[in-house]
């Protein structure tokens, strides 16, 4: 097996994947085993959660910045978990509520029900520089389509210049999951939480990795012939370290 890029804390090496690889193996969790999105994005949330948990002094306040598919609700998630702690958490959307539709509609209905406050900025808002504290970055994950525009765009540049503590979901959004490269601007983390198997990219952005588990089998991967040897051990959550392997 080539060498990997990335490491467990035991030195195992841990198999990465690109966007489209991700992908399939979603694709096959659904279809072949019924391990279905929202089931998946609640794992994301809580390991977003816990590294969150981890990663704040008490007092800071956490913004969760959320897109509309997968990664912001893997966000959303992670705000649900911080409310009922009585951590002050907010959420920033991309875009107006009534414009958020799928899987992660439903986990915006269950924090507006929760009082959770949610704002939004549209394309030609000026955000203000309360993106301090520590901020969540669940605007775009393996999704990106080119480079950020509008909102997303706008938030990424804002979160750059003002949040003491970075934490993005999966991808850094901006950053092209599977080559690393950023087509447009990007957020610079100072942690990313990576879902079930590091994206290649990862070996090119900065900050610390952590890659929490999204109870994917071993068959799903075996079925696509993507080499796996369980990264995590009994934990749900592992460190990663990047190789200068080639
Ligand atoms: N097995 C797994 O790894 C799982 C990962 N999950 C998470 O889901 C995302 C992938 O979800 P998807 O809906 O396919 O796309 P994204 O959420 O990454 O991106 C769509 C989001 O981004 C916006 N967007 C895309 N390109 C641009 C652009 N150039 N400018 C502005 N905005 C852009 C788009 O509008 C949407 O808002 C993965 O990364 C994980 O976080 C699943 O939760 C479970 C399985
Ligand atoms: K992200």
């Amino acid at each position: 097996m080539d060498a990997s890029a990335f490491v467990a804390p035991d030195d195992r090496p841990v198999t990465a994947v690109t966007a489209a690889e991700m992908r399939a193996v979603d694709r096959v969790a659904v279809e072949d085993i019924g391990l279905d999105l929202p089931r998946m994005m609640e794992h994301a949330g809580r390991g977003l959660a816990d590294a969150v948990l981890a990663a704040r002094p008490a007092d800071l306040p956490v913004t969760v910045l959320a897109g509309n598919g997968g990664n912001g609700g893997g966000g959303l998630a992670c705000a649900r978990h911080l409310a009922n702690r009585d951590h002050p958490v907010r959420v920033v959307l991309d875009r107006a509520p009534t414009e958020v539709d799928g899987v992660t509609a439903e986990q915006l209905r269950i924090l507006k029900a929760m009082d959770v406050p949610i704002e939004w900025v549209d394309a030609d808002a000026d955000i203000d520089a309360a993106l301090d504290g520590l901020v969540v970055d669940a605007l775009i994950g393996y999704g990106l389509t080119g480079a950020p525009r509008g909102a997303a765009a706008e938030l990424i540049e804002a979160v750059d210049g003002a949040a003491e503590t970075i934490v993005s979901l999966d991808v850094p959004s901006g950053t092209n999951a599977t080559t690393g490269e950023a087509p447009g601007v990007a957020v610079e983390p100072d942690r990313t939480v990576t879902l079930a198997l590091p994206k290649t990219g990862l070996a090119a952005v900065g900050g610390d990795l952590l890659l929490v588990d999204l109870s994917i089998p071993a068959m799903v991967y075996d079925r696509l012939d993507i080499e796996y040897d369980n990264p995590f051990g009994d934990e749900f959550a592992v460190p990663l370290s990047r190789t200068d392997a080639e």
